[in-house]
């Protein structure tokens, strides 16, 4: 837990918790009888803390909050005694020093860093904030604006950036321990009192007042709803203002605060469910531990379109060779020049720039029309637009060119992934990765096994998800898959909403204030309404395939709304034409204003439909929206599309922009009562009885019936899963 040794005059304490070195209640008791033995013993003259195989600690035990043994409000006391020692205490910080475990290095008199190392007090993000101590100690030692910026946003910084702050005393590029050790000799019998950061007083600003008031602002700004930002900002505003103890206790005031609030459990539930999903697992028994992943040396993108291009350079960031192809030269120059373009922007932010993206050798990077180069790669990811009959006539062409082996992945958002492998003579080499765009920016990546994707593949589409630095969620094939399975119905809602007499400004504020970046509304035309309106169309729902005297607000018997359409029909696409649900300063503006058309183009609309117009609260709107897309998630876990609520929840945290702090959309179900959220699905579908997304779930009733068991049991209530994973 935490080994103690004594070489010479120096004492080593060693944190041992495999394996990131944890600070369990174990690991804590350890350090305080490591030091209090250390402080007996008249030949230690020194001490040394590190941590075990190469990592010093990534903080407190997060799994230990949950525990009935809460032990974070231990570790305040244990700084304390670090700091308070009369032998010094220096920190070999190699790895990782998070959290807690940072917190512990500030209680040090010293700190030397391995250069690699990564720093950082990372607990705001799992709705926190540095709770021993921390908040205190670091803005003495490195200013109250570096300090603000590493609290409020929670980043890792690397030794380099530590060193230049001031956090560290020394980076080395050898051996930290030996280097310690040196260094803990060095400074035996100097006086303490210049290195305890308690004592420290804060370095001054010239007008420190208006730096925390506008850094309030900005913390404020970001944090939309999320809680932790601003209260770690009011506890670094304590250590500018109050004397240390005074600034401890506000410290613990606000800890409490955020301890009651929910969002530290949300959060966490985040943190842990982003991992759960790399443990993938499928009906046939393969797994992430029995499936190995094939190397990819060298990969392909097929199509430079919006998609392609951001696909293009997630591939180049991750420094794997790259076959860039379109149908013709006139695509390809345009395609291109728009991939340079990103990838200049990215290089600029990159330390090293360009040369470590290193895209102009061809060998890297290599546009080209002809499918022959296609021989030797790896990997295929196929992205043109979303046509079934073109995507097959590619796939078709894949499977006789590429080399047997070879990946071959398509990049849909919705269409079935064993029709496009019936055009290959390798289905089970065939699996959809579903990007999000900007394919460069956006984390998710929605893996789709087919019915005979191999397991190799699909190791080795998590292992692409991992180098391209995203988050893998393998899914089953159905149209839509998971995420835009689930948001059909909470778009259908919001739309039905303005039928019945709500505003597109309303319904989007509603689900804003909730914490989503965009409401439905904005987020639609963000996207281009022509993207549905062509699905739609294809589904025959909309368009010259609708036989004649369909009811213009149904189809097969269920509720339709037009509106999307009628919108289209006037080439109102969203932003790229400057109108859509808002109007804009132009076409491709972003700025959506309130249009006054849409609002009598609505008026007219429910007139000619005779439906009566009525108040519509913020609860029914946040309600319909949310229950139905929550519904739906409980149908996909009963079919077995996804393997556990965590994976619906990393899907739209990491995909859809759903409030993290509210920890995923089957985690609100969970926190507001399945109970609850089960009377509301059965009071809206007796008043909307030709809503199927209204309609709750048989999985959900189950587990009402079940007595509300907790998130983690809810797939143990499923006797028998369909295998379509
Ligand atoms: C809900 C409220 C309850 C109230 C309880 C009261 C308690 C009072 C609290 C007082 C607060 C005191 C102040 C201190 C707070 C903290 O220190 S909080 C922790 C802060 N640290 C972090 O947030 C770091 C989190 N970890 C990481 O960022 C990464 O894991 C890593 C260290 C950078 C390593 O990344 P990588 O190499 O990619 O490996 P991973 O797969 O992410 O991790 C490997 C496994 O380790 C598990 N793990 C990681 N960190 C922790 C941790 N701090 N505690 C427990 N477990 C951790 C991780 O889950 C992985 O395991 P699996 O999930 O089994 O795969």
């Amino acid at each position: 837990m935490a080994h103690y040794a004594r070489g010479s005059a120096v004492a080593v304490i060693r944190l041992c918790n495999p394996p990131v070195n944890a600070l369990s209640l174990a690991v804590l008791q350890a350090l305080e009888d490591g030091l209090k033995k250390a402080d007996a013993d008249p030949s230690v003259k020194a001490v040394m803390i590190c941590g075990e195989n190469g990592k010093f600690s990534a903080g407190a035990d997060i799994r230990g909050f949950s525990s009935p043994e809460r032990h974070g409000g231990a570790l305040g006391p244990i700084v304390s005694l670090i700091e308070s020692s009369e032998k010094p205490v220096v920190a070999a910080i190699e790895g990782v020093a998070l959290g807690g475990g940072l917190e512990v290095a500030l209680g040090c008199h010293y700190r030397i860093a391995h250069m690699k190392a990564q720093m950082g007090l990372p607990e705001v993000t799992i709705g926190l904030l540095p709770g021993a101590e921390g908040t205190q100690r670091l803005p003495r030692l490195i200013g109250v604006p570096a300090a603000l910026d590493m609290i409020t946003t929670g980043k890792h910084i690397p030794a380099t950036e530590a060193l230049k702050l001031g956090l560290v005393d020394e980076i080395v590029e050898e051996n930290t321990i030996e280097a310690a050790i040196r260094l803990a000799n060095k400074v035996i019998g100097q006086p303490l009192g210049p290195r305890r950061l308690s004592l420290k007083p804060i370095p001054r600003l010239p007008n420190m007042e208006a730096f925390l008031r506008e850094a309030l602002v900005r913390v404020k700004q970001q944090a939309r709803g999320w809680l932790a930002p601003e209260l770690c900002f009011q506890a670094v505003r304590a250590a500018a203002e109050r004397p240390f103890a005074a600034g401890v206790r506000r410290e613990r005031e606000l800890l409490q605060v955020l301890l009651t609030s929910g969002q530290a459990r949300a959060l966490q539930h985040a943190f842990f469910a982003e991992r759960a999903v790399r443990r993938w697992a499928a009906p046939s028994g393969a797994s992430w531990s029995s499936a190995a992943p094939q190397p990819v040396r060298k990969a392909a993108v097929v199509g430079l379109g919006t998609m392609g291009r951001g696909i293009v350079t997630s591939l180049v960031k991750a420094n794997i060779p790259l076959v860039a192809l379109e149908q013709n030269l006139e695509y390809l120059n345009k395609g291109r020049k728009a991939v340079m373009l990103l990838l200049e922007r990215e290089a600029m932010k990159m330390e090293g720039g360009a040369q470590t993206l290193d895209f102009h050798n061809p060998a890297r990077l290599h546009f080209t029309v002809d499918f022959d180069l296609l021989r030797d790669v790896d990997l295929v990811i196929e992205a043109v637009f979303e046509n079934m009959a073109l995507k097959k006539e590619i796939f078709h062409k894949l499977s006789k060119i590429c080399k047997p082996g070879a990946l071959l992945c398509t990049n849909t958002s919705a269409l079935n992934i064993d029709e496009i492998a019936s055009a290959t003579s390798c289905p089970q080499q065939v699996i959809g990765t579903h990007f999000f765009s900007p394919a460069h920016v956006m984390r998710l990546l929605e893996i789709i096994r087919g019915r005979h994707t191999s397991p190799t593949a699909i190791a080795t589409a998590m292992q692409l998800a991992k180098a391209l630095k995203k988050v893998g969620v393998v899914v089953g094939n159905c149209f839509g898959f998971v995420g835009n399975r689930m948001m059909f119905p909470y778009v259908q809602q919001a739309v039905f909403l303005l039928e019945e007499g709500s505003r597109p400004e309303a319904v989007d504020q509603v689900l804003e204030d909730f914490g989503f970046k965009l409401g439905p509304f904005r987020m639609s035309d963000l996207a281009g309404l022509d993207v549905g309106w062509r699905s739609r169309k294809d589904q025959g729902l909309t368009g010259p395939s609708l036989p004649s005297g369909t009811p213009a607000r149904q189809r097969h018997g269920q509720r339709y709304s037009p509106l999307p359409d009628l919108l289209c029909e006037q080439g109102r696409f969203g932003q790229k034409t400057g109108k859509g649900w808002y109007q804009y300063e132009q076409a491709g503006g972003r700025t959506a204003t309130p249009d006054p058309w849409l609002h009598s183009f609505l008026s007219h609309y429910r007139d000619t439909h005779h439906i009566k117009t009525r108040f519509i609260d913020q609860e029914e709107i946040l309600e319909r929206c949310l229950f139905s897309l929550i519904n739906e998630g409980f149908a996909i876990l009963a079919e077995g599309i996804a393997s556990g609520p965590e994976h619906l929840d990393v899907i739209y945290i990491n995909g859809y922009g759903w409030p993290k702090h509210r920890g995923g959309p089957m985690f609100y179900a969970s926190t507001v009562g399945l109970p609850r959220v089960l009377a509301k699905l059965q009071k809206y579908s007796e008043v909307h009885p030709d809503v199927p997304g209204l309609r709750p779930s048989a999985f959900l009733k189950k587990l009402v019936a079940a007595g509300n068991p907790p998130i983690k049991e809810w797939m143990s209530y499923l006797s028998q899963q369909s295998s379509k994973l």
